[in-house]
């Protein structure tokens, strides 16, 4: 049977720009999800691609438009990584963003763990908060998205077993083009959320991208196997990337 996916493009001039247009959204999607459940759940994307919209929403008038105790707030993926080390995905985001902002209810991968025990830590804990009974998919309301110019996102890389994962909610991965182990929430967790929003900047993601956003095709590369079932799925992307690309 199809499944029904709300797609939605969005090219910008640049970085600041998207980050704009994704505040928007989030704002947007967190009134919805107050309103119905009283709680926003929020999964963070790593990299640097994000950071543009974290420096947006620690700014005072975006700060202030959201409810942080009322959002919780997970991440799709992390390196395995002491938190101060420049990699780590949530050193990138408690610097940029939850050090300024009165959020307290976020909760990291363990990076700096044995990567088998933060997996399966950090999957209980999703467990416990989301009241799941077993074989039951966490239902993030919205989780934030990057691509890799070999198509990965999250920590789903291209050869890679974790993309065929279909039991569990979180799982560790050695990435053998990375030669380091991540963490990172599974492909059944990322197609039964409300949203999931991708940013993408730059033209070395360009051929990724293009092929990515052709749904026609069978899918190849990790984040064409994204496909939120019922859910949207928004990509806000620049004019570097996107170039050729029509809406
Ligand atoms: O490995 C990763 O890469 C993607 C993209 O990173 P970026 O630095 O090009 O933005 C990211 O979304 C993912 O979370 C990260 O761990």
């Amino acid at each position: 049977m199809a499944r029904s996916i709300h797609l939605a493009l969005h090219i910008h001039k640049d970085p600041a720009a998207m980050a704009e247009r994704v505040a928007h959204h989030l704002v947007q999607i967190c009134e919805e999800a107050i309103e119905e459940r009283g709680i926003f759940t929020l999964a963070l994307s790593g990299g640097t691609t994000p950071i543009p919209l974290f420096r947006l929403l620690a700014e005072n008038d975006w700060a202030e438009r959201l409810p942080w105790e009322k959002i919780m707030i997970y991440w799709g993926d992390e390196y395995c990584v002491h938190p101060d080390d420049p990699k780590s995905n949530y050193g990138i985001a408690r610097r940029e963003l939850l050090s300024k902002v009165p959020a307290t209810r976020f909760y990291r991968m363990k990076g700096e763990g044995n990567p088998v025990e933060s997996a399966l830590a950090y999957e209980n804990l999703i467990k416990e908060h989301f009241r799941l009974a077993p074989g039951e998919f966490p239902k993030f309301d919205c989780i934030l998205l990057g691509l890799g110019d070999d198509g990965h996102t999250a920590s789903l890389f291209p050869g890679e077993y974790a993309i065929q994962e279909k039991e569990r909610i979180v799982i560790d991965q050695y990435v053998r083009s990375r030669n380091a182990d991540r963490i990172t929430l599974t492909l059944p967790v990322l197609n039964n959320a409300r949203c999931c929003l991708f940013m993408v900047t730059g033209k070395e993601k360009h051929d990724a991208l293009s092929k990515t956003l052709n749904l026609l095709s069978e899918p190849e590369l990790p984040a064409q196997f994204v496909r939120p079932t019922g859910g949207d799925l928004i990509w806000v992307v620049d004019e570097s990337a996107a170039l050729g690309i029509d809406k």
